[in-house]
């Protein structure tokens, strides 16, 4: 492809971009109504009443009249088969998906009465995804330039102390990122994060959040190229720099939420159960089925009853 071509098609995206209906058009008016107090949410209550969800509007029910509350400072695993509604359930507190009936709040307030761009900057995504952008990690952790310099370097440092393993011992010349550590705010970043390894784009991720003092905190858990000590530092992190927020995390390894204060199992777009660990074990359930499926159910429990203080 020759560069005049290269350079017709980023004219051809500007333009696709510039296309897209916007998801919220209001008027100035209704703009004006939406408007929430600018310490909203302070203390990161989520509730969830009878809420049924659905992608298209005419599309089948994915979540299906749930219920459930989070308190400020809760952390929160969501478990459940593939395609029982974890992901969606995460969406819907972001309002990707449409919400049919019921209501979602945070801190008391109705998620759909409030401008969709202000929510999304209030609730911290952590996809297992995350989206880098090319520039440097300075600029990737706060693109608006709305923190100063020493909350940046201390969030960073937090989560650098999280070691992410190399994919191989040999340094890796093609991903500099990959193994020249430790980060610092002027490491330079590829177009979509390619010289960073999975879980460090989730480290960075979870920086970004620490930057942005989210209240509420969703976590998609990698389930690539992420090991289990990996998880277990971002875990540490998780507990120790977010202590006031609450955190809601879609879990596929059960092990990362086994010292969660509260489990929440989903079949079929409902929530089929709603305890700690400890009380979900004790219940001989579907939580407990599945920890005895993973063949490794007595070092699970020996994880709850081990749990860490956050204290
Ligand atoms: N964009 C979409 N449009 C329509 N239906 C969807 C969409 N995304 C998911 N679904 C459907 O919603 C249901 C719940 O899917 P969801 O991704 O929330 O499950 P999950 O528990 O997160 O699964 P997994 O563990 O595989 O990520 C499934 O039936 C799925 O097919």
């Amino acid at each position: 492809m020759n560069e005049l071509e290269v350079e017709l098609n980023c004219f051809q995206r500007v333009r696709e971009y510039a296309d897209i209906e916007p998801e919220e058009h209001l008027s100035e008016d209704h703009a004006k109504s939406l408007v929430v107090p600018a310490s909203w949410p302070t203390s990161g209550r989520v509730e969830f009443h009878n809420v049924t969800a659905r992608y298209q509007e005419d599309g089948p029910d994915v979540l299906r009249n749930v219920s459930f509350v989070a308190n400020p400072g809760e952390r929160i695993g969501l478990v459940g088969r593939t395609g029982s509604g974890k992901s969606t359930l995460g969406l819907s507190l972001l309002r990707f998906v449409n919400i049919a009936s019921g209501q979602i709040t945070i801190d008391g307030v109705d998620i759909t009465k409030i401008l969709l761009n202000r929510l999304r900057t209030s609730v911290t995504l952590i996809p297992q995804e995350p989206v880098l952008f090319s520039g440097d990690v300075h600029s990737n952790l706060d693109p608006f330039g709305e923190s100063s310099e020493t909350e940046l370097a201390s969030a960073l440092a937090a989560c650098t102390s999280i070691h992410v393993p190399d994919s191989s011992d040999q340094a890796d010349h093609a991903h500099p990122a990959k193994t020249a550590r430790p980060l610092a705010l002027d490491t330079p970043v590829a177009a979509n994060g390619e010289n960073f390894s999975q879980g460090q784009r989730q480290v960075l991720s979870l920086a970004r959040a620490m930057c942005r003092r989210s209240k509420v905190v969703l976590l998609d858990e990698a389930t690539a190229s992420v090991d289990h000590e990996t998880d277990m530092h971002m875990q540490r992190v998780l507990r120790e720099m977010f202590p006031d927020c609450t955190i809601i995390a879609i879990a596929h390894r059960l092990r990362t939420i086994m010292d969660y204060d509260r489990v929440l199992v989903m079949a079929d777009g409902e929530i089929i159960e709603n305890d700690t660990p400890a009380n979900l074990v004790k219940k001989e359930g579907i939580f407990w089925d599945m920890l005895r499926n993973t063949g490794e159910y007595d070092e699970l429990v020996q994880m709850i009853e081990t749990k860490p203080s956050t204290s």
